[in-house]
Formats: structure tokens, sequence, C-alpha cells
């Protein structure tokens, strides 16, 4: 009669074990490692309740696809936020909608774009743009500010049919936008966090909490920043994501308001994140020479001295390939990836887990389980010599997972083995005093490994003459 009574009311089970405000260990400064100690204490699932919420932890990969993955029909929506649901989204930036008809349209136009399929047929422009990069190293170190060329060049070209086109108008609004909704996010951060804690607070007049209004007012420059943009991509010589996504029946599903605000958060979601996975390589590169020695070793030995690495030697190259997968492991970008909401209660492993609660898969504490990965701080791209499996981690899991993960793999690929393949990536003696004569460099030397390499990266970076509308004309799906 107990086990009957105890399977037909989950909700009688107790809730993941977890720290109390008076059972620590609280906060590290670090909030991934915080939920790591955390999971080792009490297990790969873990409770807290903080306010209203009860977030549950998941420390392990297999509770993370037992749940996220496995019953994804609840494990797919997002805790809903004051703060992004009625000031800077308004709802309509689908990484953050709940699971429901509206994401699913939009996650379906993301799906059309960024398929394996589509996603080969932009490496066209992944390899124009990873030349020019390698050519601009030659003459300047400030390789975070190459990288943001790299990136939003690829992404403005996909979305609004522009690219290689640096001073252009629509470019800089759309950066502005972008870096004035990073401030206030990373002013408000904690407060936000509080707000959703005690919503009762929002009923403070807004002099009060004045970034809410600011937050408001970014949303409506940010709207019609993306209107205008999407608007001008349509009217444009050459094809590009808004066009493709304009011609589909289904996008009179939506308002095309919102179909211009949901590509412009798709350009903005692939530039960042990729600039900053090529950031953490080369910072990565300079503390381990050994690595370094070895991709190089392999890349001279499958490419030679005559040519650049190229999409076609992916699989000749799995030291290259191992690089990459231990980068993104020992040091995730989203260290606990994007939290999930649970639409309905559910069980797991004996525990309650109630409906609305937040889900965090802890992406740095799954990379750090000693039992999958023996000394698992150290960088050792070696470990994935033996691993045939190359998916990357730290794309999120489930329904909700990454759907740039195929165009952001490419582009590691080809940007990493050729900036290996071309420089020596060393720690700069004095920091600042950068011989290339850039003064914002941030203390890192490119040195080209040999003059041969050196002739070959200039006749290669030289694309003056490539013209972007023609290549995407190219890559247009009804063409390829
Ligand atoms: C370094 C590369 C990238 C990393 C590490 C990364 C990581 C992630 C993660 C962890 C999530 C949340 C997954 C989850 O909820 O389980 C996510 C979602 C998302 N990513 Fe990426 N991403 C990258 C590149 C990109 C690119 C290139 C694009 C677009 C071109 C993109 C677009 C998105 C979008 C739209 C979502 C929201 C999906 C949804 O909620 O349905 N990402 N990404």
């Amino acid at each position: 009669v107990t086990w009957y009574y105890q399977r037909s009311s989950p909700s009688r089970r107790p809730l993941p074990p977890g720290p109390t405000l008076l059972s620590a260990p609280w906060p590290e400064n670090d909030i991934a490692r915080t939920f790591h100690s955390w999971t080792k204490r009490y297990g790969s699932v873990v409770s807290v309740k903080i306010g209203f919420r009860t977030i549950i932890i998941l420390g392990t990969r297999q509770a993370a696809q037992d749940l996220l993955e496995r019953r994804g029909t609840i494990y797919s929506s997002r805790p809903s936020s004051i703060f992004m649901d009625r000031y800077l989204n308004k709802g309509l930036n689908p990484a953050f909608m709940p699971y429901g008809s509206q994401w699913r349209l939009h996650r379906r136009f993301y799906s059309t774009l960024l398929n394996v399929k589509a996603s080969q047929t932009y490496r066209r422009l992944q390899d124009i743009g990873s030349r020019e990069l390698v050519y601009e190293l030659l003459t300047t170190n400030d390789f975070s500010d190459v990288f943001y060329r790299y990136t939003s060049d690829v992404m403005l070209s996909l979305v609004y049919g522009k690219g290689q086109n640096r001073d252009d108008a629509d470019h800089r609004r759309l950066q502005q936008i972008n870096e004035m909704a990073t401030f206030i996010l990373q002013n408000a951060s904690f407060r936000t966090i509080i707000l959703d804690l005690f919503p009762l607070l929002d009923k403070l007049p807004m002099k009060f909490m004045n970034w809410r209004q600011q937050a408001a007012q970014l949303h409506d420059l940010t709207r019609e920043v993306y209107v205008e943009c999407g608007n001008a991509a349509l009217q444009g010589k050459s094809w590009n994501w808004i066009r493709e996504i304009y011609e589909r029946p289904e996008a009179k599903d939506a308002p095309w308001e919102d179909v211009c605000y949901s590509l412009g958060e798709l350009y903005v979601a692939g530039i960042y994140t990729t600039k900053m996975v090529l950031e953490n390589f080369v910072t990565t590169c300079v503390d381990h020479a050994d690595a370094v020695r070895k991709a190089q070793d392999e890349l001279d030995s499958v490419v030679g001295m005559e040519r650049l690495p190229e999409f076609a030697d992916m699989d000749r190259l799995p030291f290259v390939g191992a690089f990459i997968s231990e980068l993104v492991r020992w040091k995730p970008i989203s260290s606990i990836g994007v939290p999930h909401a649970v639409i309905q209660d559910d069980e797991y492993m004996g525990f309650h887990i109630p409906k609305d609660a937040t889900v965090i898969a802890n992406q740095w504490g799954i990379n750090m389980d000693e039992s999958v990965f023996e000394s698992p701080e150290t960088f050792n791209p070696e470990r994935y010599m033996e691993i045939s499996d190359r998916h990357l981690s730290g794309f999120g899991f489930g329904r909700r997972a990454c759907p740039g993960y195929h165009l952001a793999k490419a582009s590691f690929f080809i940007v990493i083995s050729r900036v290996l393949w071309a420089y020596r990536i060393e720690r700069e003696v004095e920091v600042g005093d950068d011989p290339k004569g850039n003064s914002s460099s941030p203390g890192v030397a490119f040195t080209v490994r040999s003059l041969q390499h050196q002739e070959i990266i200039s006749k290669g970076g030289k694309t003056s003459g490539y013209d972007v509308g023609e290549t995407l004309e190219e890559i247009r799906p009804s063409k390829s």
C-alpha cells in the first residue's frame, strides 16, 4: 500500500538533498565550483530553495541526459524572469521563451538555417574570413579584435547579407545596442535575481530601480534597429537569412517584427560565443607549449608548408580535433549552461522534482567529474585521442541544445587549425610593449613560423576582390 501510495503521489517523495541556509558549504566566488562542491557532498541531483524558487542542480552528464534529453517533453522550458520577460526582451527572444508553440516556431526557423547540411554550405564564408584573420595577425597582436571581426563578418553576411564591411552603419548600430544590453545586464545582474526571488519588489516605482526603465527603453530601441536592419536585408541584393525566412510559409505565423527580433538575437548569439572560445584558445596556448607543439607537428606532417589547412583536412588531424574538444571541456564559456525549467511534477532517483523548478546542468562540474576524466583540472588533449565521440561539450542538452553547434564547430576548426599552422603563440615579455605597435595588445605575441608561412598567409589573406553577395548566392539553399 505504501509503495502504491508513493508511486501515485510523487509529491510525497522528498526533494533531492541539498544545502540550506544553515548547512553550508555556501558559495565560493565561482558559482559552478560551488555547485560542484554540493554535487560532491549531496550527489548527482541537488536541490536548493531560494525565496519561492526550487533550483535543481544536475552534477553529472548522466543526470543531465536522463532528464533534459530523455524527458525532454517536460524539461525544455525556461524559468520565468521578470527582468527579461517584462523589460529587456518582453518575451521576444526565443532563447528565453517558455516551451510552447511560439518557441517551436522560432526554433524551426533556427533549425532551417543552422542544420548540419545548411551549416556545411557556410564554410565558404568561414574559409574566406579565417584567411583574412590569419593575415591580420601578421600586423596586430590584438587577437580579441581580430576574432570579433571574423565572427561578426560571418554573422553579418549570413543574417543580413552584408559582411566584410566593418564601417557599415547597421553593423555599428547592432554593435551599439548589444554593448548597451551587456552594460545593463552587468549592472543589474544580481538585482534581477533578487527581483525574481521577491517579485513584490517589482511593484516599487521605477525611480527605485531605474535599470528596469533603462532596459525597457533599450528593448524599444533594439526592436526598432532589428526591424530596420531586417527590412534593409529584404531589399538587399543578395540572399540572406532574413530573406530565406521571409519566403517560408511559416513566417506568416508570427508578426514580421518578431521574426526580425528573433534573427537579430541569433546574430548576436553567433558572434560573442564563438569569439570567447577563440580567445580561450589563445590564452590556453600560451600556457601549454607542449600541446601546441604536438598540434603543429601534426599540421606540418599532414598539411605541409605549401598551403593553409582546409576543411577537407579535418579527419586527418585527430590531435587538432582532440585539442579543440579538450579546450571546450577544460574552459567552457558558459559554466552552468542556460537554465531549463520543468513544466510538470516529476520523480527522479526516488526524489520529487516539482513543477516549475529551475533545472541547471552544471557544465563545468560535469567536465570536472573525476569518475569520467582523470585529473580533470589538467589540460590534456590526449584524453580525447582515445574517445571516438568528438561531440563537443558545452552546447547544452535536449530540445534547447544550441542550434548554432555545427556553425560554431566549423569556425573552431578552421580558425584554430590555421592559427596554429601559421604562428608561434607566446606571452609577450613586456605586457603592452607590442612589437607590432598595437598599444591595446593584450600581452600575447603572434610570431609567424617562417617566411614561407608568411608568403602563404599573405597570398591567402588578400581577399579584396571577393564579393560577399556572389558567395551568398552560391550558398543559397535552392542552389546547393
Ligand atoms: C562557442 C559557441 C557556442 C556555445 C558554447 C553555445 C552554447 C549554448 C548553450 C549552452 C545554450 C543553452 C542550451 C540549453 O539550454 O541546454 C545555447 C543556446 C542557444 N545558442 Fe548557442 N552556443 C554557441 C554558439 C552559438 C551560435 C554560433 C549560435 C547562432 C548562430 C547560437 C545560438 C543559440 C541559440 C539561439 C540558443 C537558444 C536555443 C533555445 O533556447 O532553443 N549559439 N548555446
